[in-house]
This record gives structure tokens, sequence and C-alpha cells, in this order.
């Protein structure tokens, strides 16, 4: 019980998102955050004396500051002169004045430069820090999640997020000048002060709606425009399907529904702020106007004495303004932290364990599933109670119809999915822990969708073993069939791809692809329906390339096609999430009534040895 009152009371303190944005801020920026504040005072003090030397400014225009409660802050005016050997005369004055106000703009100056860097260094640890999190979770967390929120996030949300740090640092300014200016005012006055005060609240109080509101409209921007980016990205990236259905303007008008939504969340946002800045003037100088009529009428300050609080509550106003507009604007930015936040705790509670050392799980036996579940969702399975083994230096294919689970049976082998129930294994160690990130090390994957950076070829087979050399390079573009069409290209290896590779076609960029793939000296190839969306021409020059491969290292094809299939060692059929067949192609085709024959009829293939058909002659 008496644990659980300061686990709550933790729970709630960073459930506040204000509170845990400061919490976050000062963990990560503690000594910068102090030098803002060291500055801000010095600041404050210099623009206090500035202030003061009004005192003897009026003095020498001859106002009697010597009356009254102006009396005692000109003889201490006096005193501070004195110390430093000098009169209050004109030239002493207007050389201090100038001096202070040297001062005050140097330190403004190194203020708004140290400040720019603090809020900036603060976005660019929280975006690194937020990348890393959304890297270091599991697939299956990061593939359930929208990446265009992940986009949002890392872009306009932290952005964002800096526009709250800017607004603090002007909130904390103009707090620590508050106490100056107060202080000299109770000097003074200490009744008009505290009128003042407690009107200045009261309108802060009435103006309290507006601040909330300001909240509540941040939250709604933030969703908005993450849905924007949302509808962005996937319009875009859908662009040929929209032009060749010709949907254009269907696409436009949705487009223009989410733009109209967002510009209302900001208009919102800026009427809020305006009503909230103009019920503040209108306020404070209708306060100010009638603390004043009393004063003249009942208090009988001297001329002095009530210029210099005239001057004081002029500068005060503002800065109560201020103060006002940077809290609206903070706690309008804030939601924007509160997101991320939440986004990082999420992806943090699915990471990854760290992977193992380098090479800590090789392949030099079997890789085998054994009595492997796995459902994407609670409840259903998508895979149920797989037995397969995969001998080292085998090729096996893994066939059978669309939504069958081949896909997910390649995430699992190669350690990016957990199995729900039983092990996935490698040479018998299972792979759980950090031994999943180091056996993907030992893998080379080729999906049916290629990325290509628009980047040259050699940066692109770089990416996947950057300390390969140019042997290397040239041995794995042999390997892939790749070697000449690269060397047609117009500057060779230093050819850019363009957007996604688009300078290549779907063949090449597959066999580009292999190559990279093979770079990495994988322990197992992983070929996922790598050849599907390609013309038989370009499918039988990249599945010839793999031929080539067979014996050298262990191959794991997964198909849907026949064509793929053809010098597979051992061919796995999977059917509804289960293994109803495995064995030699040859013999399986033999079988009557088997899965695989039934397979192999659907594309034209039944007498017993017709996959020699399909076989690359022996060179
Ligand atoms: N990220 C996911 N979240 C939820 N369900 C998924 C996810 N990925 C796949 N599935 C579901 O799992 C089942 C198996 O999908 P999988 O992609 O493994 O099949 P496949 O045999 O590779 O199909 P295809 O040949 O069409 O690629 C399908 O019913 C699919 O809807």
């Amino acid at each position: 019980m008496i644990s659980k009152v300061p686990a709550r009371l933790l729970e709630r303190w960073r459930e506040n998102a204000p509170r845990a944005y400061v919490t976050t801020l000062l963990e990560m920026m503690s000594w910068r955050v102090a030098l803002a504040l060291a500055l801000m005072l010095f600041r404050s003090a210099s623009q206090a004396a500035q202030l003061l030397l009004l005192i003897p400014l009026m003095q020498l225009v001859g106002l009697d500051v010597q009356k009254g409660p102006l009396g005692w802050l000109s003889g201490a005016i006096r005193s501070a002169f004195g110390m430093v050997g000098l009169q209050t005369t004109p030239a002493a004055v207007l050389g201090a004045f100038v001096l202070l106000t040297t001062a005050v703009a140097l330190v403004s100056r190194w203020q708004s430069t140290s400040n720019f860097w603090l809020q900036q260094e603060f976005v660019a640890r929280l975006r690194r820090r937020l990348y890393s999190s959304i890297a270091d979770a599991d697939w299956l967390t990061f593939s359930r999640s929208r990446s265009s929120d992940f986009t949002h996030a890392l872009t306009t949300e932290l952005d964002r997020v800096g526009a709250a740090t800017a607004y603090l640092l002007q909130l904390l300014t103009g707090l620590v000048l508050v106490p100056v200016y107060v202080v000299l005012a109770v000097k003074i006055s200490v009744s008009m002060t505290g009128l003042v005060f407690l009107c200045g609240a009261a309108l802060l109080l009435l103006l309290r709606k507006k601040t909330r509101a300001s909240r509540r409209i941040g939250e709604e921007m933030s969703q908005a425009t993450s849905d924007l980016y949302s509808a962005a990205i996937e319009h875009l990236g859908a662009m040929k399907t929209v032009k060749s259905y010709g949907a254009e303007v269907r696409s436009a008008s949705i487009f223009s529904a989410l733009t109209e939504r967002t510009m209302g969340t900001y208009l919102a946002g800026n009427r809020n702020y305006a009503d909230a800045a103009f019920w503040f003037s209108v306020g404070s100088a209708s306060i100010l106007s009638a603390i004043l009529l009393v004063s003249l009428e009942l208090l009988e300050l001297p001329a002095a004495s009530l210029l210099f609080l005239l001057v004081l509550f002029n500068r005060m106003i503002p800065l109560f303004g201020g103060i006002q507009g940077s809290l609206q604007s903070f706690m309008g930015a804030v939601p924007a932290f509160a997101r991320t936040a939440d986004m990082r705790r999420r992806l943090r509670a699915a990471a990854e364990a760290r992977p193992d050392a380098p090479a800590a799980v090789e392949l030099r036996d079997a890789l085998k599933l054994e009595g492997v579940c796995f459902g994407y969702e609670d409840g259903r399975r998508t895979l149920r109670d797989l037995d397969l083994t995969v001998e080292a230096g085998s090729t096996a294919a893994l066939v059978g119809p669309s939504g069958a689970g081949k896909s997910t049976v390649a995430d699992l082998v190669s350690g990016l999915l957990a199995p729900t129930e039983g092990a996935v294994l490698v040479d018998g160690r299972p792979l759980v822990g950090g031994a999943r990130g180091s056996w993907r090390d030992r893998i080379g994957y080729v999906a049916q969708e290629t990325f290509l950076f628009n980047d040259t070829v050699r940066s692109n087979l770089l990416w996947a073993r950057p300390d390969a050399n140019e042997e290397e390079l040239v041995g794995a573009l042999d390997q892939a069939a790749a070697r000449k069409f690269v060397a047609g290209l117009p500057d060779g290896l230093e050819t850019r791809l363009g957007d996604r590779g688009v300078r290549l076609s779907g063949g090449e960029r597959q066999r580009l692809a292999l190559a990279r793939a093979l770079l990495r000296r994988p322990s197992l190839l992983i070929l996922d329906e790598a050849t599907s969306a390609l013309d038989s021409e370009n499918e039988r020059r990249v599945l010839d390339a793999v031929e080539g491969l067979r014996g050298r290292l262990t191959i794991l094809l997964i198909t849907h096609r026949l064509s793929a299939a053809r010098f597979a060692d051992v061919v796995h059929v999977l059917e509804n999430g289960e293994l109803v067949e495995s064995g030699e192609p040859d013999a399986l085709l033999a079988g009557d009534g088997g899965r695989f024959a039934a397979f192999c009829e659907a594309q034209g293939i039944r007498a017993p040895g017709s996959l020699d058909a399909l076989r690359r002659p022996p060179v």
C-alpha cells in the first residue's frame, strides 16, 4: 500500500504532459537550461538597473525625486555611483545608461543563440531517441503501426516540441522579470501594486478557459496533421493506380477535405490566441486606468513617483500579456510532446533484445521449426503446429496458395517474428532473445518489392556490407547475373538509380537485390516471391542466377509459382497455415492425389519428370 501511493503519484506526474515535458527537458539538457536561467537572471537585473537610471534622469530634467517613496531609491542610486567615484551628473548617468543597454543587448544576443541551440539540440536528441526506439521495436509492433505516424512524429510533431521549448523559455524570461518589477513597484506603492496584481491574477484566471482550449486545439492539430501525413504518403504512393482508375479528382477531394480540417484546427488555434490577447489588452488597460484614477484621487503620490510607477506598469502589462501568450502557445504545442513520448513508450515496451555477438548463430547442420504456432492477432492462428526442417546447404521451396502463411514462415525463419508456441532452431539453438538479432545478420533476404535507394549502384550494394572490397562487389554481381547489365549502365557502378531504382527494369532491380543479399555472405538466402512480379524472361534470368548458387549456401524459396520451385531439393506445401506435404519434387509429383501434384497440375505440369523441362540445362 505504502509503495503504491508514491507509484501512483509518479504515474500522475508522468501523465501530466507539461510536467513530463519539463522533466525530460531538465533530464536531457540540464546545464543548458541552467545557463538559460542564469542569462535570464542577469538580463532581468540589468533591465532593472536600466529602469532605475530613470530616477536620476528625472531629477536632471527638474522633477523632485527626493519627496515621497522615490527618495530612498534615489539615495541608493547616488550611493551606488559614489562607490565607483562618480556623481549623478548627466554624462555619468547617460554613460551608465549606454553601458547597461550594451550589456542587456549582449546578453540578449547570447541568450538568443544559446536558447536556439538548446531548442535545436533538445529536438535533435528526441529525434535520435525516437528513431532508435522505432528501429529497435520488434517487427510485429512496427508492421502493425502506420508508418506515416512515425514520419509525422519524427518531423512535424518534434518541430512543434521545439516550438514548445521556445515558448517555455519566453515564459520563463517573463516570469524571471516579474519579481524585479514587483519589488520596485512595491517600494513605491504597496496598495497600488497589490491592486494591479489582484486584477491581473483575476484576468489570468478568467482567461484560463482559453489556455485549456489551447491544449485541446493542440491535440486536434496533432491528429489532423497526422491524418494529413498519412493521406499524403498513401495518395502519392498510389498515384499510378489513381491515374489508371482516372480517380484524380476523387483523390484530390479526399485530400482537400483533410487539408481543410488541418487548416480549421490551425485557424481555431489562432483565433483562440487572438481572442485571449484581445481580452487581455482591453482588460489590463481598463484595470490600469481605474487604478490610476483611484490613486490620483485618493493616494496623492508625488508626480515623480506616479510617473515612475506609470513607466513600471507600462512595462509590466505587456510582460503579463507575453506570459499569458507564451503559456497559451506552450500548452498548444505540448500535446505534440505527449504524443511522441507515448509513441516512444509503446515502442520501448516492444523493444527487441540486443543482438548477441556477431556470428553467434551459424547454420552448419539444419534449421528447424518445431511445433510452431503463430497468430498476428489474439485468437486467430495464421500457422498451426508447423514442423519443418531445412538441411544446411540444401535448397528448400515453400509453396502454397496465397494467404497460406508462406511469408509468415519466412519472417519466423529470419527471426523477425517470434512463434507464439513452439520454437525455431538453428543448429539446435532456439532463436530467442539476442540470438534473433544475431541470426538476422547471417541472412540474405530478397523480397518481391525490392527497395533501392536513390544513390549509386555501388552505394546500394555497400549498404548491405560497407567493408566489402571491389573484388567482392564484382563477385556478388557475377553470382547474381548482374555484372553485365551493370557494366552497360552509363557510369557502371557509379550510376545513380533514381527514386527507388526507377532507372532499372524489374528484373534488373531483383538481380541487384540478389547481389546485395549475396554480398553479406549469408548462411541462409531467403527469396520471398522474389520473381513473382517479373515476366517469364526476367524471371528465368533471376532463377538461373539462383540455381547457380545451389549447394553453395542454404536457400529457402518462397513461391506460389512452380517455375521457382523447379530446382528445389525438397518442397514443402503449406495450406491454411498447415504443412500438408513435404518431399523431393519429382517424388511428390509421382504420387497420385498429392497436394504438390495438384499444385503442378494447376500450372500445367502433369507427368513425373516433366519438371525437367523447366530446369536449366547443365553447363
Ligand atoms: N501484419 C499482419 N497483420 C495481420 N495479419 C497478417 C499480417 N500479415 C499477414 N497476415 C495474415 O496472415 C495470413 C498469411 O499471410 P502471408 O503473407 O504469410 O501469406 P502468404 O502465403 O505469404 O501469401 P501470399 O502468397 O499472398 O504472399 C493472411 O491471412 C494474412 O492476412
